[in-house]
């Protein structure tokens, strides 16, 4: 394994709470892992540490199987060959383009370094602005110099903490598409710490959970999608709803009855409360279920519905925006999940 976290521990003087406690993670090499979770869960703390910038309190963290990180040892940043990239570029302005990649790699011979500065400046598609200055390229190409000089002197481990944060929406998911490619050509093992979830989805292979200093979960999209492993999650990852929902035998078989109909369900399962994303929540004029619309959010071809239900808990569903529905309308809705998920019902 190319990175290893195990049951890490970070505290910082003076709190409570650990910042990260009891985290542990595993990144193959040649994968891009990636930290959501909302403000002040632990990811920059985690990153750091991994980073070697913020000392641990327990547990370990191993780089191709070296440990680089444990209550008694911790090898300096430098000597961790990790490349960084944060929100604020931190291009020199007064160095161009080219002095500003070859920043790392001054051991090298000359030709060697213009050599690897092309490289790198091809790979993130700026190969003819070597001679330029910073404040002559727009934030999004900024940050891809950033990117090239973290990535001249071949890191090991390329640890990036909301690099996109001060671009523009519509210029962050092109260039999270973009890092994707760059750090697959280049080959680069990463960490990456955002709290967009498209961002995440976008970039990741791994994608990690965190919430109050812990990991819920870590695992690709589609099983974080699919089989979230904590309420947390479920309501964390797309839009959801989590409904209470009660067996009953039909003569469909097994059956849950939930507050917006009955769903298919495995003749095991106990009374639970199932998750309803809004992709499962479908419009139907005739359905006896009914909740109150209380906002639209227009997503091109679809509005996202917050809607009420007579139990008061929120539903949200994706409804064609052909539809034309006015806020206070009473909405039929059905149930239509994909995979079920359930949770046992809180105490
Ligand atoms: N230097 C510090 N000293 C004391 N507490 C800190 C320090 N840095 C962070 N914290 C606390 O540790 C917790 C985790 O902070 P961290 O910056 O790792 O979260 P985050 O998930 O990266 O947040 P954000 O998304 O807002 O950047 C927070 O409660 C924060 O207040």
């Amino acid at each position: 394994m190319f990175l290893e976290v195990s049951q890490l521990n970070v505290r910082y003087a003076g709190r409570a709470q650990p910042a990260v406690a009891q985290v542990s993670l595993q990144l193959q090499a040649g994968d891009i892992g990636v930290l959501i979770g909302p403000s002040g869960c632990g990811k920059t703390t985690l990153l750091r540490a991994v980073a070697g910038l913020e000392p641990i309190s327990s547990g370990e963290i191993r780089l191709q199987g070296q440990v680089v990180s444990s209550s008694t040892s911790n090898l300096p940043p430098e000597k961790r060959r990790i490349g960084m990239v944060f929100q604020d570029y931190a291009l020199f302005p007064h160095l161009t383009v080219g002095k500003n990649v070859a920043f790392g790699i001054h051991q090298l011979p000359r030709t060697e370094q213009q050599h690897r500065v092309q490289e790198v400046l091809r790979l993130v598609g700026l190969e003819n602005s070597a001679v330029r200055y910073p404040h002559e390229l727009s934030g999004g190409q900024q940050q891809r110099v950033a990117l090239a000089r973290a990535l001249a002197p071949q890191p090991q481990l390329m640890l990036l903490d909301e690099p996109f944060s001060n671009l523009d929406v519509d210029l962050r998911e092109r260039l999270a598409h973009e890092l994707r490619d760059i750090l697959k050509a280049a080959q680069a093992t990463a960490l990456f710490v955002t709290h967009d979830q498209l961002e995440a989805f976008a970039i990741g292979d791994q994608i990690g959970v965190m919430e109050s200093g812990h990991l819920h979960q870590w695992a690709d999209a589609t099983t974080l999608f699919q089989k979230p492993a904590s309420r947390f999650v479920a309501n964390f990852i797309g839009h959801g709803s989590l409904l209470p929902a009660h067996p009953v035998s039909s003569a469909q078989g097994w059956q849950l009855t939930t507050p917006l109909g009955a769903i298919d369900a495995p003749e095991s399962q106990a009374a639970c409360d199932v998750l309803l994303r809004a992709s499962e929540v479908v419009f139907d004029a005739d359905s006896p279920y009914r909740a109150t619309l209380l906002r639209k959010s227009f997503r091109g071809s679809q509005y996202l519905y917050t809607l009420q239900l007579p139990s008061e808990q929120l539903v949200y569903a994706q409804v064609s925006s052909q539809l034309h529905h006015a806020l206070g309308d009473s909405i039929g809705l059905r149930a239509q999940p994909e995979h079920l998920v359930c949770f046992a019902p809180e105490l």
